[in-house]
């Protein structure tokens, strides 16, 4: 009888992403296998991509690695490949979840969606707390047993309140605040330090119809397709740089209500998406765009 046959069982291999972003030129790619090669690293994944336009290379490696390899001795001996490339690099451990707060006014869509796929554990992310300026969805958080923190704004308390939440992201070493469906304008100061860290659900099809209402700016234009624009925030009202848009058709008949209605999941969609591939590291800022390795 044949001996049946033992797999070994080698350990857990971690698994990593490096992403990263420098002057394009030839040997980039190179240069980043052979350090991986060299280090002992096996790449699970390779995504590449050459701006044109602005010069600028994107790469998004996922790779694995056994012990003694860790995140700290890579980051340490890549920062020399970075250096040769002027490269803005980062590495992360893959498995790392990213600690997130998400703020809300008062329509609680975004917020629901966000919280039940975290809960599934269709997010990579640690909700660390919600924060709002209505009170109005405290007890749908705190049924998941994470804390709410009501921050009151107007015009007087906008600089006290902002600097409340900074504090909490400080506190709670926050990497990401979502704005799902946070209906007051950040200061320029806040935008300036989390810059990049910050993603907000737009409610209409960017660039078109920006600001308040734009459902009803739409319905006033008669459009046949409206859409939800997720997008890093920028001291300039809705023109950060854009991560992922969704559409939904509509027809001659319907209502400003009716395409509140409609756009609910659309906003849903593209906000959920925008927010996982943010915490899987697969967005790069390209200027005033995006790169998304998806
Ligand atoms: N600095 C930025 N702040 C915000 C952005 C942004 O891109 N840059 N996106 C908005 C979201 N938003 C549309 O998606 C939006 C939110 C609020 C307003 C607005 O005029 N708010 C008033 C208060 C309204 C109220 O109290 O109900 C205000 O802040 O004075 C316009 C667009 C989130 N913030």
């Amino acid at each position: 009888m044949n001996e049946p046959s033992v797999r070994g069982t080698a350990p857990a291999a971690e698994q990593y992403v490096l992403t990263l972003s420098c002057p394009d030129k030839q040997g980039i790619v190179h240069a980043v296998s052979s350090y991986l090669f060299m280090t002992g690293c096996n790449i699970e994944d390779s995504q590449q991509f050459g701006d044109h336009d602005t010069g600028l290379f994107f790469m998004r490696v996922h790779f694995s690695a056994e012990s003694p390899v860790t995140v700290e001795k890579l980051r340490a001996s890549f920062t020399a490949v970075g250096d040769a490339f002027h490269m803005e690099w980062q590495i992360h451990r893959a498995e790392d979840r990213m600690r997130v707060v998400l703020m809300v006014s008062k329509f609680g869509h975004c917020l629901n969606d966000l919280l039940f796929r975290a809960r599934i554990g269709a997010l990579p992310v640690d909700i660390a707390a919600v924060v709002s300026n209505h009170t109005d969805f405290a007890e749908l958080v705190e049924s998941y047993d994470i804390p709410f923190h009501h921050i009151a704004v107007t015009k007087e308390t906008k600089a006290e309140a902002e600097a409340q939440l900074l504090e909490l992201v400080r506190e709670k070493g926050v990497e990401l605040v979502v704005l799902a469906r946070y209906m007051q304008v950040l200061s320029d100061d806040l935008c300036k330090q989390l810059s990049g860290r910050i993603i907000n659900i737009h409610h209409s099809f960017l660039p078109s119809f920006k600001g308040a209402k734009p459902y009803h700016q739409a319905h006033a234009r008669g459009v046949k397709l409206i859409g939800a624009t997720a997008h890093y925030v920028t001291a300039d009202l809705d023109e950060g740089p854009i991560i992922e848009q969704e559409v939904e058709r509509v027809g001659h008949d319907v209502t400003p209500d009716q395409l509140v209605a409609i756009g609910r999941d659309v906003e849903c969609q593209a906000l959920a998406r925008a927010v996982k591939w943010h915490a899987e590291h697969r967005i790069l800022l390209n200027g005033r765009r995006t790169v998304v390795f998806a």
